[in-house]
């Protein structure tokens, strides 16, 4: 896709927004999920360090505008649902995915990361390298196929996507940041025992 179709994603053009559209409702999954739209996502979402690194309002536009993609590439799938954000890192937008059953119940988490900016495109592609490299390594999060038509493969992959499986007790950086005070440092040797320990 290019740019200028991009920017043309708008609000108005939210299949979310159309009561009669075949996009699937975000809460349709039901509890005990408390599904919300990752649309209400604020700039105070940010944390402080967002915010320092770039402008909080470009920075959550170009998130909608990631988000508004990837809601079309699924607006007519009867499989996969946002339920809400999981935030915005430096270089990319985190968004956690419902996948239903064939009786439309919930029956996995997946994470789809995209670039915030088109130039940010190539730390996906390398992340996505490294994942690949660490693909057997136990506590790092891999990658998980997602079932798609060939009209939503193309538009999924007209920008890199990461396809994650959902770490729902938080990632390494999440830990560290809670767990680890800011004096102390995690040892090495620890660090290398999560990327070392395979499956
Ligand atoms: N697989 C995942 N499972 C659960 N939460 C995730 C997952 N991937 C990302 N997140 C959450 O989404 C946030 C944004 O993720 P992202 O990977 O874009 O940014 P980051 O790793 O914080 O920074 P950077 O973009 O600089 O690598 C993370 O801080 C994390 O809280």
């Amino acid at each position: 896709m290019d740019r200028g179709k991009e920017k043309d994603l708008g609000e108005a053009n939210d299949p979310g927004k159309d009561k009669n559209s075949a996009y699937p409702d975000p809460g349709k999954f039901g509890d005990p999920l408390e599904a919300k739209d990752p649309f209400q996502l604020k700039p105070e979402d940010l944390t402080e360090e967002q915010t320092w690194q770039a402008d909080a309002t470009g920075k959550l536009a170009s998130a909608r505008k990631r988000y508004f993609h990837l809601k079309q590439v699924f607006w007519k799938s009867a499989r996969y649902a946002p339920i809400t954000t999981l935030g915005i890192g430096g270089h990319g937008i985190a968004i956690l995915y419902g996948e239903a059953d064939t009786d439309g119940k919930l029956a996995n988490r997946i994470v789809m990361k995209r670039a915030l900016h088109r130039d940010f495109n190539l730390s996906i592609r390398k992340e996505r390298r490294w994942l690949r490299t660490l693909s057997r390594a136990m506590h790092i999060v891999q990658e998980v196929p997602v079932y798609v038509s060939p009209e939503e493969r193309q538009k999924l992959d007209n920008f890199p996507t990461l396809c994650l499986e959902y770490l729902q007790g938080g990632t390494l950086l999440s830990f560290v940041n809670d767990k680890i005070p800011r004096d102390k440092t995690i040892p090495s040797r620890l660090l290398w025992s999560f990327l070392l320990c395979r499956r």
